[in-house]
């Protein structure tokens, strides 16, 4: 609708804001008398004999300005406005300027009469569309009718002044499109507008008691203010009558005896017609006047706006695969409302591409078979109340649809803003309904970028190459971020392993100026070159600890291993605002298995403020455990930790950490009705009996699914 009428609307919108001076410019001119509203035609009548010896016409205009035409005092004829208190005549009126009249043409019909009239009927017709879908998608946008005036989050210049102002404005420019459109029906004939004509029994006409003018009934009690037009009787006959055409019916009046010969009401399409013309031109208001003007300037505003929005919108859209989707080895899906996470989904693609790799990108509603897909990148934001964008609302149906035949491992990056309160949730609903699927393999735990952030995006970047092997080059100036320097953190102790299969602590002093806490990362170089480890931080004494695994032949966990006291690295701090330990929060359950305990060490010994804290650790052996019994108990005796729950999975009862929630599920779903936070780290594995666990108690014991919680950060992940 806008791309067919925008020619036509912005050429009218121009127009108008022109025309909406004109009634200002007249309403400054000095004809209208106070008191005006009071007098009536009994008062004003007979004082306009001062100034003329004969009337045929009195009208009142849109600025209530009183115009009489007859014969003056001097024996002229002539038009004049005149004070309807005194008589005294105030002025002549002159034509409207020529430029109104050009620019009015050009507004009413194009200069090209009826056709003109009947396209700038159609352009208000549809701003009148435009008005009412946009109001639609404010409701929708803003979560309800009685949210519309609510806050509006900034996503950028086009899109946040797009609402802000059609709010602002929506009143009086769905006024001028209404108005518009009913004028130009009535013009067309296509609603009846015609006046009854005057029945007049000539025969029953009393020529007595004769009476003045000023002593009519009707006179002394119709005020001027409601008086279009009075006709004067031609003669003295007393057949020939005044007509009186009042705002809202028409009167004949017997001349000589005030009586009233007939009287009709205007159909109510005449009065329509009236308020139309009132609402459309300001006439009557200088006030509603500038206000129109200001809206009509807001219209030239919403057609670059919705232009730049739609712009962007189209830019990042697909651009045409190179390889089919049956052929591909990668599988992108994008889900985008406004476009812009196609921008991320393309800087993959390509460089996917380039390396040689089959890669396919599509949307996420495009979903179907895909016989060579080893990897799935599902890369979406999300809108509305965490739904999905328009682009990927077919997604659930078609997964259930289409199932693969073999194994893939998927990646779920969600794009949102923290502004809202269901943060990233669709993308959280797809990661579960992957992960019903016996096929879909997580590959890293999902990941969210809030803001468009190219912090969060690198962050998802590195770890998807580390587990794929696949370099990718996010760079700083691809997102236009600041590129990130290295740091440099000395050892400070290490407390080694012996089994090739074992764990060990290593902590490392950081410098005053690097800001770092429990649940960031810390990205290390081993080999000097392009690959990149991350392991997740806990600040213990002010000190970064790490939990390592040494892997036989790993090239993180043995370059870790190697270290020795004293000994200093280059190494990245990457800020994870995600997994930080909830400012607000009644109750902190934390959930880990093996090194995965290593950020709750952190958390645990920087809760100072002794909040309620529960750590649920699975281990393989006891003599995993050991390494961190000490610390445990000691956090126990001081409430840095409140209750630590542990499980062997290869010794005693072989216990997984979820055997242990399942006979905690009261508790659990107690945690998250209270506003509790629910921390998880540590394998994909864990991590997936853990959520099929929780979708269980959500649903069945607080009636919600479990993204709801993962999108209000109620349950925090970082697995690997
Ligand atoms: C009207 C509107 C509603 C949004 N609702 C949410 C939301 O509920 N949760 C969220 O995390 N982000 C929300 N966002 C933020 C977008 O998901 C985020 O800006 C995303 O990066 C946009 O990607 P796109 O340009 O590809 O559509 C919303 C944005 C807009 C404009």
């Amino acid at each position: 609708m806008a791309v067919s009428s925008f020619l036509l609307l912005a050429l009218a919108a121009l127009t108008g804001i022109i025309l909406a001076f004109e009634p200002v410019l007249q309403k400054v001119q000095p004809y209208r008398t106070d008191g005006f509203t009071d007098l009536t035609l009994a008062q004003t009548l007979p004082v306009l004999k001062k100034s003329f010896s004969e009337i045929s016409e009195l009208s009142v205009d849109a600025n209530q300005f009183v115009r009489v035409k007859g014969i003056d005092a001097d024996g002229k004829n002539r038009t004049a406005f005149v004070d309807p208190q005194t008589g005294d005549i105030l002025g002549t009126p002159t034509e409207q300027s020529e430029f109104f009249q050009w620019v009015t043409a050009l507004h009413r019909s194009l200069f090209l009469h009826e056709l003109g009239r009947f396209f700038i009927g159609l352009t208000a017709f549809l701003l009148l569309l435009i008005t009412i879908s946009g109001t639609l998608l404010i409701i929708q946008r803003q979560r309800g009718i009685k949210r519309f005036f609510t806050r509006i989050v900034r996503e950028n210049v086009a899109q946040y002044y797009h609402v802000v102002l059609g709010r602002l404005s929506l009143i009086p420019i769905m006024l001028i499109a209404l108005s518009g459109t009913y004028l130009s029906l009535a013009r067309f004939g296509l609603v009846a507008t015609e006046k009854i004509s005057p029945q007049i029994d000539f025969d029953a006409i009393q020529s007595k008691p004769e009476r003045k003018p000023a002593d009519f009934a009707v006179f002394q009690n119709t005020r001027l203010c409601e008086v279009q037009t009075i006709e004067f009787p031609f003669s003295d006959d007393v057949e020939d009558y005044y007509t009186l055409k009042l705002t809202d019916r028409e009167l004949a009046v017997n001349q000589v005896t005030g009586e009233i010969l007939s009287e009709n009401r205007y159909p109510t399409a005449l009065l329509l017609t009236n308020l139309s013309l009132d609402l459309h031109t300001g006439r009557t208001s200088a006030v509603w006047a500038i206000i129109l003007a200001v809206a009509t300037g807001n219209i030239l505003f919403f057609i670059y706006s919705g232009f730049a929005i739609t712009w962007k919108r189209l830019a990042n859209r697909v651009k045409k695969n190179v390889y089919s989707a049956d052929e591909s080895r990668f599988i992108i899906l994008v889900g985008s409302e406004n476009g812009s996470t196609f921008k991320y989904a393309q800087l993959i693609h390509q460089q996917l591409l380039s390396r040689g790799e089959k890669s396919y990108l599509t949307e996420f509603n495009n979903y179907t078979v895909f016989p060579k897909a080893e990897y799935l990148l599902a890369m979406t934001a999300t809108y509305g109340l965490g739904d999905a964008p328009t682009n990927a609302k077919k997604f659930a149906a078609l997964l259930d649809q289409y199932p693969q035949s073999q194994p893939i491992r998927y990646s779920v990056l969600g794009f949102g803003s923290r502004s809202y309160p269901d943060f990233c949730q669709f993308a959280f609903e797809v990661n579960h309904l992957l992960a019903r699927h016996a096929w879909a393999k997580p590959l890293i735990d999902i990941h969210t970028v809030n803001d468009k952030s190219p912090a969060d995006f690198q962050l998802w970047a590195e770890t998807w190459s580390d587990q794929t092997h696949l370099p990718l080059t996010v760079s700083a100036d691809q997102l236009n971020a600041p590129a990130s320097e290295l740091d440099t953190l000395v050892v400070t102790s290490h407390t080694q392993t012996t089994q090739p299969d074992g764990t060990f602590l290593i902590r490392f002093q950081t410098s005053q100026r690097q800001e770092v806490t429990s649940g960031d990362l810390l990205a290390i170089y081993p080999a000097n070159d392009h690959r990149e480890r991350q392991y997740s931080i806990g600040m213990v004494d002010n000190e970064l600890q790490l939990s390592v695994r040494l892997h036989p032949g790993g090239l993180g966990s043995g370059y870790l291993h190697g270290l020795q006291p004293g000994e200093s690295i280059k190494a990245r701090l990457v800020r994870n605002d995600q997994f930080h330990f909830p400012d607000k929060a009644p109750v902190v359950v934390m959930i880990a298995n093996g090194t995965g305990i290593a950020p709750f060490l952190g958390m645990i010994s920087q809760n100072s403020q002794k909040v309620v804290c529960h750590l649920y650790g699975g281990f393989r052996e006891r003599s995993s455990f050991e390494r961190y019994r000490d610390f445990l108990e000691k956090s126990l005796s001081t409430q840095h930790l409140t209750r630590l729950q542990v499980a062997y999975s290869r010794e005693g009862e072989k216990q997984y950490v979820s055997t242990l929630l399942a006979r905690d599920t009261d508790f659990i779903a107690n945690v998250l009705a209270t506003n509790g936070v629910l921390m998880i780290c540590g394998s994909l594995a864990m991590q997936k009996d853990v959520f099929d666990l929780l979708e269980t108690i959500c649903q069945t014991k607080l009636g919600k699914s479990v993204s709801i919680y993962q999108s209000h950060r109620q349950i925090l992940t970082d697995c690997y």
